[in-house]
């Protein structure tokens, strides 16, 4: 069989290069004929992992593009509003795997996150699908967790209530938070090396920098996050809905295959708070019958390879059941599982992500195995 030509955009960026270290790891490139793009330094050398096409092409160059029998993009929304159009009219029929959200909801895009949704891309592909979208990191990270539940069918509705790390806004974004961080520390230091020192006047001291802070210390999140939270996440679509929260639902149920007349409603708030790179988020089922909480527990701890099912005891959820915990790995651990005070059928949950992996990388490099298998 002839070599697959995979053309990788946006490799170097954040998502792209935990993409890239995700494939070295499982030998995803002994597999394909790699040909590296890029939007800025075509002509360049091509990383270590190219094979014989070892010059970066242009990744605006539409003919380069249409050789390839599958494209990665982690390049972003901007990038596949202007070449994927391009692209398909100069008659590409390749394979676009993407992690931009701009072609997600699009009736020829599949979302992928094949733990939860293979029958949904076998069926797109029987079907000469060519277009497999990542879908949002809190998404993706909530399925992979308690997407059991759905399978199952027990789902009433969900509701969640996010905590969203730095780093879904970008690289920018986590070394804000960051050097907020150390102005922070730096305003009340001496108050700090002095243990006989008032709190009330490092406290007070804290909220007065904050509330300081210049336009170029809160570029990227706009107000400061370090110390504080912030409660809206991408843009506002009107009538208090935040981009962000309606993804959940939309894109929730358009992994599952389910069409608006079966659709579960799912919906909440989303919160930045001034974690690096996990998502974090306390959900709660409303179930459409009373199941016993040891089911239910068995049900998610057996729904796939990466879940973690966390006893829901104080020194088990401090010891896993954190970023700190789950960063830079695939787990994707689970507890604070109980029923709550509403009634048998109301399930309380907590669970996290790395919404570098699962929620953007991970989802993409399995799609092209898939692709590669088929
Ligand atoms: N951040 C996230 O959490 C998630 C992001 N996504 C999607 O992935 C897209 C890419 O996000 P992200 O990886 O955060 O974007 P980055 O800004 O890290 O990278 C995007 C591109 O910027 C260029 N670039 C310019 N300067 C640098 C530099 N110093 N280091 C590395 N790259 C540089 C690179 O293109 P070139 O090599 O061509 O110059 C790179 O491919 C997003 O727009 C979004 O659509 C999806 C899910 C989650
Ligand atoms: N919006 C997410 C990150 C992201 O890129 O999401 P999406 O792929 O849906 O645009 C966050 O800020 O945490």
């Amino acid at each position: 069989m002839a070599t697959t030509l995979v053309g990788l955009v946006g490799w170097r960026g954040m998502v792209g290069s935990v993409l890239m270290d995700r494939m070295q790891q499982e030998n995803d490139f002994a597999l394909i004929e790699p040909v590296f793009f890029s939007t800025s330094n075509a002509g360049g050398k091509a990383p270590a992992m190219a094979k014989n096409e070892t010059v970066l092409k242009d990744a605006f160059d539409i003919d380069e593009l249409k050789r390839c029998d599958i494209i990665i993009t982690a390049q972003g929304g901007d990038y596949t509003t202007e070449v994927f159009p391009k692209l398909r009219a100069a008659g590409w029929k390749g394979h676009w795997i993407d992690a931009a959200s701009t072609l997600r909801m699009k009736d020829d895009a599949v979302i992928v996150l094949d733990p939860v949704n293979l029958p949904v891309i076998k069926n797109a592909l029987a079907n000469g699908g060519r277009n497999w979208i990542g879908g949002n990191c809190t998404v993706s990270c909530m399925l992979m967790g308690v997407g059991a539940l759905y399978k199952a069918g027990l789902v009433e509705w969900m509701t969640s209530m996010t905590y969203q790390a730095a780093s879904g806004g970008g690289a920018q974004h986590m070394r804000e938070l960051l050097k907020q961080f150390g102005t922070l520390n730096a305003e009340v230091r001496d108050l700090l090396d002095d243990p006989k020192s008032a709190i009330l006047e490092i406290d007070r001291k804290i909220i007065g920098r904050q509330r300081a802070m210049s336009a170029d210390e809160t570029a990227n999140f706009g107000v400061p996050l370090g110390g504080s939270l912030i409660p809206w996440i991408d843009k506002d679509l009107g009538g208090g809905v935040s981009r962000e929260e309606w993804k959940g639902g939309a894109e929730t149920n358009k992994i599952l295959g389910l069409d608006a007349a079966a659709a579960i409603p799912v919906d909440g708030f989303c919160v930045r708070i001034g974690a690096m790179r996990c998502h974090s988020q306390a959900l709660t089922f409303k179930l459409k019958k009373d199941v016993p909480l040891a089911d239910i527990e068995a049900m998610i701890a057996n729904d796939n390879a990466w879940v973690k099912l966390v006893p829901n005891t104080r020194e088990d959820t401090m010891r896993d059941l954190t970023p700190v915990a789950v960063t830079g790995t695939l787990t994707i651990p689970v507890g604070r599982l109980r029923k709550l005070a509403m009634g048998p059928e109301y399930l309380g949950a907590f669970t996290i992500g790395d919404q570098l992996l699962w929620g953007a990388a991970e989802p993409l490099r399995r799609m092209l195995r898939i692709l590669l298998e088929a």
